[in-house]
């Protein structure tokens, strides 16, 4: 019995990737688990079925048998428990490994989200610019601090893992902001993680879903 993906029946990102339910269907790719997808819309995302498998009304919800699983991070960390090639066998360094899914999550994530909330929600108010450049600079040391910490590694801890998963699509989410131009090893690192199969796979699958979505 595969496990089930819900994702976005039509996503704001446009098929960009974007969307949380991205990582899940990387590191499903990666671990070559064969998953089922259930759409919903913004209306049924609401609605007490699918509030069964996410309280918090969102997406991505996973379904393995009789688990359920919401949160993106927690479905990620679960698969690479389970399955070989996402978290190292040793015991430090999936330590490590785990480490970096936080600070994906929590240092790295939580200021672009500020940003990004900041740079639509503050639309034409005064400050917003104040603001706006303020968020920037916070963005920024983190880009500076985790650019300084790759330096010439391909990945953040020796071999690929979840982390990566998480980190190279958190740093996705500044496409467009031009903050990303500024460190050439991010782009670099962005670009090893688009090129692998996995990602590719699971990119093609989401798009096929707006693409669908959007003939209709
Ligand atoms: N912490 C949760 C957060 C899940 C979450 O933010 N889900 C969003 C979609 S992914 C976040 C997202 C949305 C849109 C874009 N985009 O580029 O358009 C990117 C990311 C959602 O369901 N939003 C609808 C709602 O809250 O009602 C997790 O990681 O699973």
């Amino acid at each position: 019995m595969h496990p089930t993906l819900t994702v976005f029946e039509s996503s704001p990102d446009r098929g960009r990737g974007l969307a949380r339910d991205m990582r899940v269907r990387w590191a499903l790719e990666e671990a070559a688990v064969p998953y089922n997808v259930r759409l919903v819309s913004f209306e049924a995302m609401k609605q007490a079925a699918h509030l069964a498998r996410n309280p918090f009304g969102q997406i991505p919800a996973y379904e393995e048998g009789d688990l359920v699983l919401f949160e993106s991070g927690a479905i990620v960390l679960h698969i690479a428990q389970r399955h070989a090639g996402l978290l190292p066998a040793d015991a430090g360094a999936r330590a490590r490994a785990i480490m970096w899914m936080f600070a994906a999550l929590n240092t790295v994530e939580t200021p672009i989200v500020e940003r990004e909330a900041a740079s639509y929600a503050e639309r034409g108010k005064a400050w917003q610019a104040e603001h706006l450049a303020m968020l920037d600079a916070r963005v920024s040391e983190r880009l500076e601090a985790l650019s300084r910490h790759l330096g010439d590694r391909r990945w953040l801890d020796g071999a690929f893992s979840a982390a990566d998963i998480l980190m190279v699509l958190v740093l996705r989410r500044l496409e467009g902001s031009g903050l990303l131009e500024h460190f050439p090893a991010l782009l670099a690192y962005i670009a090893r993680g688009e090129a692998r199969p996995a990602y590719r796979r699971a990119f093609d699958a989401q798009r096929a879903v707006f693409e669908a979505t959007r003939g209709g």
